[in-house]
């Protein structure tokens, strides 16, 4: 296994920058996660990691070793596709064979090979059967089989998981995050689903604009956002964005006013803010509580999932605020309910969407 650096990788279509300047050093056996929306770069980086395009600008080094000039075959990585491209004509064990029969592999190595991957993802008494013969799930560890039997340094995945349905994703993130222990292995794996990324991935990339937004582990794009941008991204249900205006600060924080007249002091470190700047405070809709003081919400929609309830509501100046309150909350579709939040679970982002750096010791009023 390796480790993969990307240095400095830019890539053009024509007059298009679709990748800024890209660099990462992603650890040997670490399972780091692209994620972001449509459009943002994440499959071009990864087919650029891949050799199957090429950067613009940039080196890629798999293992210490320069790859960027090498192709495909020769970089030690090997990619599995949303579309699982298998051949239909063939058994499931010559699909997963079939790169090995390629490189011409002895036959008892082969077997040896294909026999553990099948192992592996329970695929063993599906040998003699045709694709069409087995269920997407069954299809898409066909494709990661034949990924694993080439025993590459790097595991490339882009959006295997699109084409199934909610409840065998499910699965399959689970079976996924275990492969990837059994196989102790380097793996990239591209979603626009923060789920995935969320619970797979032991680092995430947040790709904006084919720009890195945030590069951190699950938790630390969770708690510590660096900007508006990953804030709502990251969680589920998203972040709650209320625009605020900053009524005085001083050295213990910033008081700000959000909109419907709801003041707080938020944390936030001396000399960033001034009276009358204009912030947004990001709120987790699972920070609130009812019957705090707070927020004033209209409850439009109720969802009530058993173990929590999820409110779609609004603000008096009617802007949309979503709460996860208990699951046996006393609240009703048409009323109202009174949502605190304690500043410190706030976030602050300035007028360009930047977090605004937070006090160590906050004192709050
Ligand atoms: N071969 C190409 N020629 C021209 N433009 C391209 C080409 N491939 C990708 N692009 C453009 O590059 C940008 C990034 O595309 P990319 O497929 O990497 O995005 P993505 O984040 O993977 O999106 P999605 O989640 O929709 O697959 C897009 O604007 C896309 O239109």
């Amino acid at each position: 296994m390796a480790t993969l650096d990307l240095l400095s990788i830019s890539k053009s279509f024509g007059a298009a920058k679709v990748l800024h300047d890209i660099s990462l050093a992603i650890e040997d056996r670490e399972f780091v996660v692209f994620v972001g929306p449509s459009g943002c770069g994440k499959s071009t980086l990864l087919r650029i990691i891949a050799g199957l395009e090429e950067a613009t600008s940039g080196q890629i080094m798999i293992g210490g070793e320069d790859v960027s000039a090498a192709p495909p075959v020769e970089r030690g990585i090997s990619m599995v596709f949303q579309s699982y491209a298998l051949y239909p004509h063939l058994s499931v064990y010559e699909n997963i064979a079939f790169p090995l029969r390629v490189q011409k592999l002895p036959q008892v190595e082969m077997d040896e090979r294909v026999q553990r991957a099948a192992g592996i993802l329970q695929l063993t008494d599906k040998l003699d059967l045709k694709p069409g013969q087995l269920s997407g799930g069954q299809r898409q560890r066909v494709a990661i089989g034949r990924s694993i039997v080439r025993n590459p340094k790097v595991f490339l995945f882009d959006e295997p998981l699109s084409n199934l349905d909610a409840a065998l994703r499910g699965d399959m993130r689970v079976e996924l995050s275990q492969l990837h222990r059994q196989l102790d292995a380097t793996m990239v794996y591209v979603t626009h689903d923060q789920v995935e990324a969320m619970t797979m991935a032991d680092r995430i990339v947040v790709l904006n604009g084919g720009r890195v937004e945030q590069f951190g582990t699950p938790m630390e794009l969770y708690h510590h956002p660096r900007t508006k941008f990953v804030a709502s991204f990251i969680g589920q249900p998203n972040m709650n964005l209320v625009p605020a205006t900053v009524v005085a600060a001083d050295a213990s924080g910033a008081k700000v006013a959000l909109e419907g007249g709801h003041e707080m002091v938020l944390p936030v470190a001396a000399g960033t803010l001034s009276s009358g700047d204009k912030v947004e405070v990001g709120i987790r809709p699972e920070h609130v509580e009812q019957d705090r003081p707070g927020l004033d919400v209209a409850v439009n929609v109720l969802e009530r999932l058993g173990g929590t309830s999820i409110v779609y509501g609004s603000l008096q100046d009617g802007a949309r605020f979503c709460a996860s309150l208990p699951g046996d909350a006393v609240i009703a579709e048409g009323g109202s309910v009174h949502l605190g939040v304690a500043p410190e679970a706030c976030h602050l982002f300035d007028a360009s969407g930047d977090v605004l750096r937070r006090t160590s010791a906050p004192e709050i009023q």
